[in-house]
């Protein structure tokens, strides 16, 4: 295969898109971004499959005199979302959608690393097609299973991700932290079930559990630095099964985010106080777990970041724009407090919210997108 065109990037998303599937069982995208990079020339590549990991996929790209190895990392899972975007090319998956544009990361991925496949890179090239970055941190699986031994540990690392309140195909990208470090937080609340004509004899779990909520809501207002800020939000909460019977249990599902981890172990802490308060004041067992996995705050490297930036400002075909800190988590934060690097954001244009069910990246970002990419490392393999 030639040079992909701009036709076969939008045929290629719109494939990846109608296919989602969630973290760790990404097995049909494994199989299909494998079958269209085996279309690619393949003088200069190494493709590698990871046993241990199964769904993810790396490609070596042999430099023509190499004074390091870039890597450049995609993830690659989708997300539980019902799709309402009514596109003809709508998730077929159901209950299951690209809703955080991972379609939009691979597509771009794809044709940098078909360009190279073109035209023989100086450095070496290490592509990473990572799965499971909506939770169950892969980045981070990863490198613990030593996917990044040897030849194909990049000296240094660059990923992306899409953003809907960036026009099309701008980079944005700022020095220090891009994105917050976020923690999975569980609490169950145990009481006793009973009638709900009889609540004295009963420990109802869920006015528990709307007490426990509304407290927490004071952690974020009253005991985090305004300036510094944070967020607390529970997205799944699951108690009872009928209206009258009083519940014994609830479920309550959230996530935590800081830009540090000192403000994420503060909030912790203030969570852990909470849930005791709830336990004394209302007789019931509480139990929280925290999971941060790979989460950390996604840290930019300073040189590298810097001379990211200063490209982007001076490249004629990119359109660069300085963004504050975001709370979205990013395991790729994880991959970066490893191997320095750089993460930015790629804009795509668009009136919904990431991980909302009408999400409708504008395609036309992801041909400028490759572009200023692949710009760039041209670039990076020029300087010291
Ligand atoms: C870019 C993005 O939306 N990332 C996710 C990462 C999830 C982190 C983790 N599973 C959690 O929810 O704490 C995000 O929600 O920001």
């Amino acid at each position: 295969m030639a040079q992909l065109t701009k036709q076969d990037l939008i045929d290629i998303r719109r494939h990846l898109h109608e296919y989602p599937e969630l973290a760790m069982q990404e097995v049909q995208t494994h199989q299909y971004l494998l079958a269209v990079i085996q279309k690619f020339k393949q003088d200069y590549l190494e493709i590698r499959e990871v046993p241990e990991l199964p769904t993810a996929l790396l490609v070596y790209v042999t430099g023509s005199a190499p004074n390091r190895t870039i890597g450049y990392r995609t993830d690659i899972d989708a997300l539980p979302v019902i799709e309402q975007t009514g596109l003809p090319f709508a998730s077929k998956n159901p209950g299951i959608m690209h809703a955080c544009g991972h379609d939009i990361h691979m597509t771009v991925a794809l044709g940098v690393l078909n360009w190279f496949s073109e035209h023989q890179p100086k450095d070496n090239l290490v592509f990473f097609f990572q799965p499971a970055e909506e939770s169950q941190n892969g980045g981070k699986v990863a490198y613990e299973k030593g996917v990044f031994e040897g030849k194909w540990r990049p000296d240094e690392f660059y990923g992306l991700h899409d953003n809907p309140n960036l026009p099309a195909g701008a980079i944005g990208c700022r020095m220090g932290t891009l994105f917050a470090g976020t923690t999975e937080v569980n609490v169950d609340l145990i009481g006793k079930s009973g009638h709900a004509a009889y609540p004295q004899d009963a420990n109802d779990m869920v006015v528990a559990a709307a007490q426990f909520i509304n407290q927490v809501q004071t952690i974020v207002s009253r005991s985090v630095n305004p300036i510094e800020g944070g967020v607390i939000t529970f997205g799944r909460l699951d108690a009872g099964t009928i209206r009258n019977v009083i519940a014994g249990k609830a479920r309550i599902e959230g996530t935590i985010r800081g830009l540090t981890q000192k403000m994420i172990e503060h909030i912790v802490d203030r969570l852990k106080q909470v849930a005791d308060g709830i336990a004394t004041s209302y007789g019931a067992t509480v139990n929280i777990a925290f999971n941060q996995g790979g989460y950390l705050p996604v840290e930019n490297n300073d040189s590298l970041t810097r001379r990211f930036i200063a490209f982007a400002k001076q490249d004629s075909q990119t359109q660069f724009i300085e963004t504050q800190p975001a709370m979205t988590g990013e395991d790729f934060g994880y991959l970066l407090s490893k191997i320095p690097g750089t993460m930015f954001w790629l804009g795509v244009d668009d009136n919904s919210a990431l991980h909302s069910a009408t999400l409708n990246p504008k395609e036309s970002s992801i041909s400028k997108g490759i572009n200023s990419i692949v710009r760039f490392l041209e670039y990076r393999q020029t300087a010291d």
